[in-house]
């Protein structure tokens, strides 16, 4: 798949890492996690927030840029109870399935390297398809390669970078439902989201179009088949207990994650 804006690197701790150098942007995807670390369109700003204590050499998911959570989001339930947080492929190392494009824009597919028994247990193949350009589309995409239906949850879990929380604004969600997960209510969202204190939020909502604006820019951001939208900073204290969080990096970042929490099934 030879791409003269696409190379495999070994990062310093000699992880793989494919690096992404085009007129339109730079960006790097780890290969492990399938996961998308950096993506800055030329000109402009970094778009993604990385913590600088995250660990890159697949001892444990990446802290930081576009974690992957398939087959389901949050804890395991049910039949998968016990097994890891945001499901498997997060910690899967995966491999390039296509290349395309030109000086306009790239296309980079790939796959995680399931074991066959994992992949037989859940029914389901992935792949996500990374469109790059000045700006940037991620598909997940599944497929239910089993008989019967499948429960299915995930979320595209991407940390934007921000250049002071205190001064950005979450704008679309005005009166949406979400079940704020740290208190396990339901509630209604009134106005825009401002963030000053630890947030973990699942907006119930297939809404397409929202926005962050910070001081410096404002990020338009779409999402197609979702059910909610997940929002979530851990904020000063819980920060502090995440290892892989560096103590002040609440005050860069916000997650805001397309996400499908509500039961979707996955016809055969
Ligand atoms: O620490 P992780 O497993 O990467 O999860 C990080 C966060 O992901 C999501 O945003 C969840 O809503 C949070 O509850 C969780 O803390």
């Amino acid at each position: 798949m030879n791409n003269p804006y696409i190379k495999l690197v070994k990062n310093k701790d000699a992880s793989d890492i494919f690096d992404l150098v085009h007129p339109r942007f730079t960006a790097q995807i780890s290969k492990f996690g399938g996961h998308l670390l950096a993506f800055k369109p030329t000109n402009q700003e970094q778009w993604l927030w990385l913590s600088t204590s995250a660990k890159l050499d697949g001892s444990k998911p990446i802290r930081g840029g576009v974690p992957l959570c398939w087959p389901w989001f949050g804890p395991a339930t049910g039949e998968f109870e016990g097994e890891p947080q945001h499901g498997y492929i997060r910690s899967l190392d995966w491999e390039l399935i296509l290349v395309e494009g030109d000086d306009k824009a790239l296309t980079v597919r790939l796959s995680p390297i399931m074991p066959s028994e994992l992949k037989e247990r859940l029914g389901l193949d992935v792949f996500v398809e990374y469109k790059f350009s000045n700006k940037l589309k991620i598909s997940l995409v599944t497929t239910n390669v089993s008989e019967t239906p499948r429960p299915l949850s995930q979320a595209i879990h991407t940390y934007f970078r921000v250049d002071d929380i205190h001064n950005t604004e979450i704008i679309g969600l005005d009166n949406c439902q979400f079940v704020d997960k740290l208190t396990k209510e339901s509630k209604q969202q009134v106005s825009d989201i401002k963030i000053d204190q630890s947030v973990d939020r699942v907006y119930v909502t297939d809404q397409p179009d929202l926005s962050c604006k910070t001081n410096t820019t404002t990020r338009l951001i779409s999402g197609a088949g979702h059910d909610s939208i997940v929002v979530w900073n851990p904020w000063k204290e819980l920060a502090k207990d995440i290892p892989d969080f560096d103590d002040n990096g609440y005050l860069n970042m916000v997650c805001i994650e397309m996400a499908n929490t509500q039961g979707f099934i996955l016809a055969s």
